[in-house]
């Protein structure tokens, strides 16, 4: 009985996947045109603003009833083919593999590219200060923990820029091989997440000893081989090391995000919705960190995030690491940056690059 009311439901989504599959492979040879004309002139393949366009455009124009989030993922993926059609781009990142970073990479680039897990934030922007991949995701900052310091210092030496950012929730799992905590000695985590679970831990396991590891796939890793131990970690780190759940969400903050920045050698065009990040000090006088921000007010450019560093070495006490919203090509912020850059006693424009999505 179902079965005959299905069979002409499901004879319609055939017709329609045949159109959806013809669709997909006349804009895929479209694709493989651009990626020809972009080896004509060494341009790069992975466009950061372009995507945005198309999957800001995408979500604008859905009709529904498909979620417009759930629409951007699937022609996020199916840039993603036609980009690996053109050249498949090498994306390192802080691994090892099943970490929040990967997951960051995917987010942004989509599956069909290249993963090199690197062990270090150093190593990341070593392979591509090298050229050994195209682009690098590092973690930025914690809503929680707040600044990965790490890569403050690496952003303010690096002649790469910020091509993009993605901010991914961070749901932390406690995980053992056995799914229980029976018989277990230490829970392993990357610091971090010690930090971001520790009134958790204090509450349910106050007396079990905590080890800070590399990062949480390392810890994950750590519990698939060793019967007591438990690690904090996403669960895909989890599945992969055939880990059980012990308990899922142990992170403080429900809310908990991290922001990841792409690092690169290109520099994206505007979007028409971005950020720009910089990096000033200001000599140490009275009210010069207010007179160095008053062009970003004067030329109405909103100021997103404000940090500060301690320089440790030289004249200055402290490198402000400061985001705005635009482009450093839009006239106002242009006007701004460049009032700014005559007050500083240090300027670097980090980059400008896409809203996160
Ligand atoms: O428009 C381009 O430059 C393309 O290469 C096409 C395309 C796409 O599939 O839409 C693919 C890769 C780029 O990052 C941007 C967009």
């Amino acid at each position: 009985m179902t079965d005959d009311k299905l069979k002409p439901l499901r004879e319609q989504i055939d017709a329609i996947d045949a159109q959806i599959l013809d669709l997909l492979n006349r804009r895929a040879l479209i694709a493989q045109q651009v990626g020809h004309v972009k080896a004509e002139t060494n341009a790069p393949v992975f466009r950061p603003e372009r995507e945005a366009q198309v999957l800001r455009s995408v979500a604008d124009r859905n009709p529904g009833p498909l979620d417009a989030g759930d629409i951007q993922t699937i022609f996020r993926e199916i840039m993603s083919s036609c980009r690996a059609l053109e050249r498949r781009v090498n994306v390192a990142y802080l691994g090892p593999v099943g970490t929040f970073s990967e997951q960051a990479v995917y987010q942004q680039f989509g599956h069909a590219v290249e993963g090199m897990p690197c062990v270090s934030i150093d190593e990341v922007f070593r392979a591509v200060e090298a050229g050994t991949a195209d682009f690098g995701v590092v973690p930025l900052e914690n809503s929680t923990e707040g600044a990965i310091n790490r890569t403050l210092d690496l952003l303010l030496q690096t002649t790469l820029s910020i091509s993009g950012e993605i901010s991914i929730p961070i749901h932390h799992s406690l995980m053992s091989r056995s799914g229980s905590m029976e018989g277990i000695k230490r829970v392993c985590a990357h610091s971090q997440a010690l930090a971001q679970c520790q009134a958790w831990l204090n509450q349910h396991y106050p007396n079990i000893e905590r080890q800070a590891v590399a990062s949480n796939g390392e810890a994950a890793r750590i519990a698939g081989d060793d019967p007591t131990a438990a690690a904090i970690a996403g669960e895909i780190a989890g599945k992969k090391y055939a880990l059980g759940v012990v308990q899922a969400h142990v992170q403080d903050d429900p809310h908990n995000r991290t922001r990841f920045v792409v690092i690169g050698r290109m520099q994206p065009a505007p979007s028409g919705k971005d950020h720009t990040s910089l990096v000033l000090a200001v000599p140490n006088k009275a009210g010069a960190v207010y007179n160095m921000l008053a062009p970003l007010a004067s030329h109405g450019v909103s100021m997103t995030r404000f940090e500060s560093r301690p320089a440790r070495m030289g004249t200055w006490e402290y490198y402000f690491y400061v985001d705005i919203e635009g482009h450093a090509q839009d006239e106002k912020v242009a006007t701004a940056l460049a009032e700014l850059k005559l007050n500083a006693a240090f300027f670097k424009v980090l980059g400008s690059y896409p809203f996160g999505l």
